[in-house]
């Protein structure tokens, strides 16, 4: 017996409390193990991603699509999952303190890697395009264009996703992108279906594309681009007036009421009651206006109102131009435009503006939509300040202008009539994707769409470039590139990622070995203790 007891006090194996330690340890260990591996083999997202920013002239909005990952030939449905609204201006307003616009960009940036699961971050295509406000800076001052460029590349290039480029879209693009939003987003072009014509209205440009039977493009070479989706060619027009944005042209309507350099206006378009010292330095800092300025006007000038849509209708009339037209027939300014034809979506501020007046109904006749405008123009300004108490000062007091604008446009300048006008749907979304040129920018340049019908046998057509980063677009407008690439390959515009993405991988190996380092740690503290 004793013999017994002194070789198990020899042997500590035979304790109860080492054998609970040892247990304890080699579970610990496993488990160790079991996290290392996983950790280096993440569960596969069912989903890919891209990212567009739209820098507005009014504001920047970021979009974040996705599409599922297993069709790789490009069948899948892209839609939009997120957005985020930048705060504060467009980039273009911060041409004197650019570092801001870059800056103003972190706190969307910041939720896009969160909403943008881990592991597809470095695949992840970011673009950034600029529209009209960037325009009439690069206009007005291209050196400081050129500064908010780079501070909001620099930005982005810091992003964990792969940062393609910043660039300012020509008129034809954005036209032509909003038009293949709508149309992708209603089915339309993979089903080969009757489109769509696309009316976007901007702070600082408008455009409208739309298909007719009667347009080759051989009239007007500069408004046409010609693309082949799904197996079909389509040859759209397209226009976009630059300065026809809502805020460009009420500078451009003031600017018309204010030729004489008056101390004081009585504008028809704002509301009787309506009362605001403006400053003539700031309305015509635009090249939309600033040849105008009347060189002896005072300082500032009282902006007041009077409150009558038809004078109204009068003051905007004069910011188009139709006293001349070399075509069959023009739009205003001596723009080229066929008949309009089939069905219209109108978004952006279309419909900002016609829903908060809630005449987003065009079954109801063209008549009945002025006589509520003029009503609503009609509506003394404090009293309108009672009945909306949340809504944005400045747009509760130009609506009445934005809406006989978007009723003028329509009617005078595209020549809608009161038998086409239940042609035009306002729009915000379709199918939860917000419509407007950034969805289209992306399938163009992850090459999403594809050339041929998806069950085609070849793919025949050589395509043209509408951007120097696009693939299958001509545009009579730019300068096109040959390229002949079949309908259904791997995504030709994600160039390889160079160097940044050496950084990033770097970046990313660092971020997992801590990730996992911790997790160890926490797991020895834990045998530790045990
Ligand atoms: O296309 P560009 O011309 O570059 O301009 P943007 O992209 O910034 O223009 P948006 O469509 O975002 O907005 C168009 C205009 O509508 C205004 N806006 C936005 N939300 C609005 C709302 O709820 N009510 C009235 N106006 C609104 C905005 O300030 C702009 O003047
Ligand atoms: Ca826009």
């Amino acid at each position: 017996m004793s013999e017994q007891r002194e070789m198990k006090e020899r042997n500590p194996w035979q304790t109860p409390l080492t054998i609970l330690i040892a247990v304890v340890g080699v579970i610990a260990i496993v488990a160790l193990v079991t996290v290392a591996v996983l950790q280096n083999k993440p569960l596969i997202p069912k989903f890919k991603y891209g990212i567009v920013l739209d820098a507005g002239s009014s504001h920047t909005a970021l979009y974040i699509y996705k599409w599922p990952a297993e069709k790789d030939n490009n069948t899948g449905r892209v839609e939009q999952t997120r957005s985020c609204k930048v705060k504060g201006p467009g980039i273009s307003s911060y041409a004197s303190d650019p570092k801001l616009a870059g800056e103003s960009l972190l706190a969307c940036m910041k939720d896009a890697e969160r909403l943008v699961p881990y592991e597809r971050h470095e695949e992840t295509p970011l673009y950034l395009g600029a529209t009209a406000g960037m325009r009439l800076l690069n206009m007005k001052d291209s050196a400081a264009s050129d500064k908010v460029f780079q501070a909001v590349s620099a930005t982005l290039q810091e992003s964990p996703f792969s940062f393609q480029g910043a660039r300012i879209l020509s008129g034809p693009e954005e036209g032509a992108f909003g038009w293949v939003t709508v149309n992708y987003l209603d089915d339309r072009l993979s089903q080969g279906l009757e489109t769509r014509g696309a009316l976007d209205l901007g702070g600082a440009s408008t455009q409208i594309s739309f298909i007719s039977d009667k347009f080759d493009g051989s009239e007007s070479p500069s408004n046409s681009v010609s693309f082949r989706l799904y197996g079909n060619d389509y040859n759209l027009y397209t226009h976009s007036f630059l300065c026809y944005g809502k805020d460009q042209v009420l500078r451009l309507a003031l600017a018309h009421q204010t030729q004489s350099g008056p101390g004081l206006i009585a504008d028809p378009c704002f509301h009787n009651g309506y009362s605001q010292p403006k400053n003539y330095s700031v309305l015509y800092d635009s090249p939309c206006v600033s040849s105008r300025k009347p060189s002896d006007a005072p300082a500032t000038f009282n902006h007041t109102g009077k409150g009558s849509f038809h004078q109204c209708q009068e003051v905007v009339k004069n910011v188009f131009d139709f006293s001349q037209c070399k075509y069959n027939q023009c739009s205003f300014n001596g723009i080229f435009q066929p008949i309009l034809q089939g069905s219209f979506g109108a978004f952006s501020a279309y419909y900002f503006v016609m829903n908060f007046l809630n005449l987003t109904d065009t079954s109801v006749p063209l008549e009945s939509v002025k006589e509520a405008l003029s009503r609503y123009c009609a509506t003394p300004w404090e009293t309108l300040k009672q009945q909306h108490p949340r809504t944005k000062l400045k747009y509760l007091s130009e609506y009445c202008f934005s809406g006989t604008y978007i009723i003028t446009l329509l009617t005078e300048g595209y020549n809608f009539t009161s038998a086409t006008f239940s042609d035009i749907k306002f729009i915000k979304k379709i199918k939860e994707s917000d419509a407007g040129w950034t969805l289209g920018y992306m399938l163009n340049l992850t090459n999403m769409i594809p050339a041929e019908a998806p069950d085609a046998p070849s793919c025949l057509t050589p395509a043209t470039s509408l951007s120097s980063q696009s693939s299958r677009w001509s545009s009579s407008s730019s300068s096109s590139s040959a390229c002949a690439r079949c309908g259904h390959a791997a995504p030709r515009n994600l160039r390889s990622y160079k160097s940044i993405t050496v950084k990033k991988k770097k970046k990313r190996d660092k971020l997992a070995f801590v990730k996992t380092s911790r997790k160890l740690r926490a797991l020895s503290i834990l045998y530790h203790k045990l």
